[in-house]
């Protein structure tokens, strides 16, 4: 439904007198992807990685220096071509961090508004806009709010106001940059889910950002991984948290303990990797390295499992001791010394092993995947 095809987008990074001497932030260098129909796409990753420059750039409230945007086959904008239709003639709903409702107005004139304000030939009649209002306060469930003054509204309402606002010009696509970053963490854990049922329900299809690994992975269809102003990984969430393309997709999303090795051998599916403390086995990687290839593995720290004894017919097997434990409510993180190395393991509550004991832990060969090193 929408591509973006390799775009680039630089500021002038001086400021003041220095304007123009040549200092070029390159804030996104060459993005591309596709969002498809019903999809809620995220792009996440770190402050400062060309997240919202990309958003502002769809939107229009941008110009980048070079790429495409085409949305159901209507370019919105084309470097090359010399297209660049403005913000307004894009008809895509917004949502944003610091959402500006009015105050002045009332819960339902704040919706009305968008549809009031139309030149008069696109205008829906008075009727036609007072029913779809009261369609979109309905399915933000704020029909009861209606007549309320917009600013007495709870923080959680106003957000819903903010995304009522913008669902009812019935845009093609909606986009929304940080929507719950001003809530409160639970109202924010409660939203993500409200703002899911909404965009399942109407079918929306939606372009999410946020630098929150856990809502990404909660709310999207598929994510798009984002560092430095490149994209480094698309793809679902859990394929995402299983199969990391890179080092810094493993890291930004959740933890990971990395391990360096050389591939002793591959076949069928089954790299064996010499690393300093012995072998470990490995099915889990999409990659197919050769022999004598340095590669890095990533285990999870729920993927490991803590013993007094080897685990009877584990196949990667390491014995240490533990260094350190955390509680974390509802998971209890241990460090584990394995010669050189220290480990991570996350085990459940109940299994909380004194530091100082010898363990022994375990991996199943295929939650062991393999990432590019360096
Ligand atoms: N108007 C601007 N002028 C100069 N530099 C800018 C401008 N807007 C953004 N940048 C720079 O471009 C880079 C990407 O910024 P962008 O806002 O797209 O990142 P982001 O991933 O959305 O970050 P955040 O999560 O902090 O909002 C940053 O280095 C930022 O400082």
């Amino acid at each position: 439904m929408l591509i973006v095809d390799d775009l680039v987008k630089s500021y002038d990074g001086a400021s003041g007198r220095k304007r123009g001497a040549g200092a070029r932030v390159h804030a996104v260098g060459g993005a591309s992807f596709e969002v498809h129909t019903g999809e809620l796409f995220t792009l996440l990753g770190p402050s400062g990685c060309g997240k919202t420059t990309t958003l502002r750039s769809i939107a229009g409230l941008e110009r980048p220096d070079r790429g495409r945007i085409v949305l159901s086959g209507r370019p919105l904008f084309d470097a090359a071509a010399g297209v660049n239709l403005p913000a307004n003639r894009r008809e895509l709903g917004m949502v944003f961090q610091s959402y500006a409702i009015w105050p002045h107005m009332s819960v339902f004139k704040n919706v009305s508004f968008p549809l009031d304000v139309l030149p008069r030939k696109r205008r829906p009649a008075r009727r036609e806009i007072a029913e779809r209002v009261e369609r979109v306060l309905e399915v933000t469930e704020l029909s009861d709010y209606a007549a309320r003054p917009a600013t007495k509204l709870s923080g959680g309402q106003q957000q819903r106001l903010a995304l009522a606002r913008a669902l009812v010009i019935q845009p093609d696509l909606m986009l929304l940059d940080e929507p719950l970053s001003n809530l409160d963490a639970k109202l924010r854990e409660n939203m993500r889910f409200e703002l899911k049922r909404l965009q399942r329900e109407l079918g929306l299809t939606a372009i999410y950002v946020t630098h929150d690994q856990s809502e990404a992975l909660v709310m999207s269809s598929r994510i798009a991984v984002m560092h430095k102003g490149n994209i480094e990984q698309v793809g679902k969430p859990r394929e995402i948290y299983t199969n990391p393309a890179s080092k810094f997709v493993a890291e930004f999303i959740g933890t990971s303990n990395f391990v360096k090795g050389v591939v002793a051998s591959a076949e069928g599916g089954e790299i064996t990797v010499d690393t300093i403390e012995g072998r470990v086995v490995c099915r889990g990687a999409t990659a197919a390295p050769a022999a004598g290839e340095d590669v890095l593995l990533s285990i999870r720290p729920e993927c490991l499992v803590l013993s007094g004894s080897p685990s009877p017919g584990a196949v990667n097997d390491w014995s240490g001791q533990v260094r350190t434990r955390a509680f974390l409510g509802d998971a209890v993180d241990h460090v584990v010394e394995v010669g050189k190395m220290e480990i991570r393991v996350r085990c459940n509550p109940t299994q909380s092993i004194e530091p100082g004991t010898r363990v022994h832990l375990s991996v199943d060969p295929a939650k062991v995947t393999l990432v590019p090193v360096g």
